[in-house]
């Protein structure tokens, strides 16, 4: 039975290895209900593969993942977790337009019998939310990259999931659907969504994070308040120094 104090997310002592690479190595991790978390680290500190391991994409060589309470292998309840994976550059080679690529989202309510009055409506509501409702009936070969991105938020959100996992939501995102998105993951989360977010740099969304998790080299360096950039630090490159011990600054290396 699950209980409302259950973390919604728990990973304990997490370990994956890629290949012959052992990538993440005893990761812990928990997001409560209603919390903003953001999972940052240099690129290759093992960010995608914590929350891919945690839907299920890769498997874990030791510890555990509970989703809602549940430990992973017995988790059905797919519809309450929305997932947006890191985009990638490659083209669909097939058509859909917008519209259909959101509804594929809202699947996992309409099962097998044919979408509900809800079901429409969820899918038309997540397709305004980010902002392409004029852009509906086009195929998604003809978007931007920041537009794309926004369709496939759309289709985790038409879901109307509980938690929402984003991998690098923000990354090559023009200024445009940067303001769209940040917008859009405000509104979730006060409606209460739990959201948890790989980025590189906290940026637009700093002000939703609550907590943040950061990695480097498949361990948890740092749990605990955001990180704060400013000044110089604040620039891209820049290898971050945040003095969140007093005797020995963190290096979170955010942005290498
Ligand atoms: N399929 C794979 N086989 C072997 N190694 C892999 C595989 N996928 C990822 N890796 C390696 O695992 C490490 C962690 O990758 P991961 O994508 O989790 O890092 P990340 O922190 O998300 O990085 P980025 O910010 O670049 O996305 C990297 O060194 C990567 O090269």
């Amino acid at each position: 039975m699950e209980s409302a104090a259950e973390p919604v997310i728990s990973v304990r002592g997490a370990r994956a290895t890629l290949g012959s690479r052992p990538v993440l190595r005893g990761v812990d991790l928990t997001v409560e209900r209603g919390e903003v978390v953001a999972l940052l680290g240099a690129n290759g500190s093992g960010k995608s593969t914590a929350v891919r391991s945690m839907i299920g994409q890769v498997p874990l060589t030791g510890g555990s993942v509970s989703l809602f309470g549940t430990e992973l292998r017995r988790f059905r309840a797919w519809s309450r977790v929305g997932y947006v994976p890191q985009r990638t550059t490659a083209t669909s080679g097939v058509p859909a337009t917008v519209r259909e690529v959101v509804a594929s989202g809202r699947l996992s309510h309409s099962r097998l019998g044919l979408p509900s009055k809800r079901d429409r409506a969820a899918v038309r509501r997540a397709i305004e939310v980010v902002g392409l409702a004029d852009r509906a009936k086009d195929s998604v070969s003809a978007l931007s990259g920041g537009q794309h991105q926004r369709v496939l938020i759309a289709r985790a959100l038409a879901a109307e999931p509980e938690l929402l996992i984003m991998d690098e939501p923000m990354a090559g995102v023009d200024l445009t659907s940067q303001g769209v998105l940040a917008g859009t993951l405000r509104e979730q989360v006060a409606a209460g969504t739990t959201v948890l977010l790989v980025l590189h740099e906290l940026g637009p969304l700093e002000p939703l994070i609550d907590r943040a998790v950061v990695l480097r080299d498949g361990c948890v360096v740092h749990d605990g308040p955001p990180p704060r950039a400013v000044g110089q630090h604040a620039l891209p490159g820049h290898d971050h120094v945040h003095p969140h011990a007093a005797d020995e600054p963190l290096r979170t290396g955010l942005l290498t």
